[in-house]
């Protein structure tokens, strides 16, 4: 029974195996870069490009790279958890106590599939590596600093927030303020270079930052550079078809996916007959298929005609309200912070402020001095305000004329 006690106490879990994929992972794509790049240093050696002895960091480096997977692959953690509780089951079967002996099954089985499932991430390197979630806040960034070169100034300086699990967050800030690169960080195309982010309790390293993603989708700027497929259904199936999704399955997902943007009756429609709002429902929908929780969008309103814009904008409050979706905006247009639960204000790489929307918007004249528009409606609100008529923040201008009509 005390051996049973101190198993239970000790043993690996699938938090462990799960540990052990995304280690295994990153070991395999680091590998496969080392080696890539072996290969193209040859190629150079080749056309005399670089010299013999140059070639030898990168076959070493290759060669060490696939020591380190394969020291990975051999890890016998999960065969010793086995074999330590097989060990127990079978003398506890001796003693032939009903209780122990049911829990000692539970836990040989246990263990059993613990070790078939890290024989199976052996062979496919570590790919379906999965973080859980750890925390209620989806984004939490802390202390985060970003220069693009030594010498240059801090384009991230020391930013911390928090975006709380189905919260719609907007990140204001003039041209330059640091918007892009935030975002940037918060995919994982840049890395920290002081301070953390975490997605759902998990600091994002270069080891997880694959499995972090799967927690993201992320919609762009431009229409036309997100449109990949030759049809809309194409342009949905790619990142599908990349994920290796079952193909019975991925018309129901396509399908879907495209209604919650309102484009199901488009699903064989090219993009040249779309519109700029359609194309980015049509590159929400391509996020959407994947599932993500968190959803940003990156400048995504601003190539738009004003219809389009306000279609992507609603959209964004549909998700957050319908789906539960973590919605971040990246923007600079100051309308987009009326629909928001929070708004994020970035000047010269800093965070300047946060809070809710009516909060921020109360300081209309430090919001000018950061080169920051008022949104109209507001200011009809400071206007009513002065003339002695009292009225709630509101998120679109039809709330507005509701309240002054009651
Ligand atoms: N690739 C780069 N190399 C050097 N400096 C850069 C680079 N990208 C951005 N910066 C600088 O970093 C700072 C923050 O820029 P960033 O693009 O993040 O701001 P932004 O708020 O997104 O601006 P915009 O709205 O114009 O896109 C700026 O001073 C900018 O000049």
């Amino acid at each position: 029974m005390d051996s049973l006690k101190k198993f239970k106490q000790t043993k690996l879990t699938t938090k462990d195996l799960n540990d052990f994929k995304i280690k295994l992972h990153a070991k395999y794509i680091q590998m496969l870069e080392a080696n890539n790049e072996f290969f193209k240093f040859k190629e150079e050696e080749k056309q005399g490009k670089i010299s013999k002895e140059d070639l030898v960091q990168y076959k070493t480096k290759s060669k060490e790279a696939k020591k380190e997977f394969k020291d990975v692959c051999k890890d016998k953690s999960f065969t010793n958890n086995y074999k330590i509780i097989l060990k127990i089951h079978n003398s506890t079967t001796r003693k032939n106590s009903s209780v122990i002996l049911e829990q000692a099954k539970e836990e040989l089985a246990e263990a059993k599939n613990l070790k078939r499932e890290f024989i199976d991430s052996v062979k496919d390197h570590g790919k379906g590596a999965q973080l859980t979630k750890l925390d209620k806040v989806a984004v939490k960034v802390e202390n985060l600093k970003f220069k693009y070169a030594p010498d240059f100034p801090y384009a991230l300086n020391d930013v911390s927030f928090e975006i709380n699990d189905g919260e719609y967050v907007a990140v204001i800030g003039h041209n330059g303020s640091g918007k892009s690169t935030l975002s940037k960080m918060l995919i994982g195309v840049l890395s920290a270079q002081e301070g953390h982010v975490s997605i759902y309790g998990n600091v994002v390293t270069q080891d997880n930052l694959d499995q972090a993603r799967k927690f993201l989708g992320i919609v762009f700027q431009n229409p036309d550079n997100q449109f990949i497929g030759s049809s809309v259904e194409a342009d949905i199936a790619f990142g599908l078809e990349n994920k290796r999704v079952n193909p019975k399955e991925m018309q129901k997902i396509i399908y879907e996916a495209a209604k919650k943007v309102g484009m199901e009756n488009f699903l064989d429609k090219e993009p040249l007959n779309l519109s700029g709002g359609q194309k980015q429902r049509v590159a929400i929908a391509s996020a959407l298929a994947l599932n993500p929780d968190i959803l940003i969008f990156d400048e995504a309103t601003s190539m738009l005609d004003p219809k389009g814009n306000r279609e992507i904008k609603e959209i964004m409050v549909e998700l957050r309200d319908k789906m539960r979706k973590t919605i971040i905006s990246i923007t600079h247009d100051m309308d987009e912070i009326l629909n928001a639960d929070k708004v994020i204000v970035m000047n010269g790489g800093k965070m300047v402020k946060i809070g809710k929307p009516e909060e921020v918007l109360k300081e209309k004249e430090f919001l000018r001095s950061i080169k920051l528009e008022i949104p109209f409606l507001s200011l009809v609100e400071e206007a009513l305000g002065n003339q002695g008529i009292k009225v709630k923040h509101s998120q679109n201008m039809d709330e507005l004329v509701k309240q002054l009509c009651k």
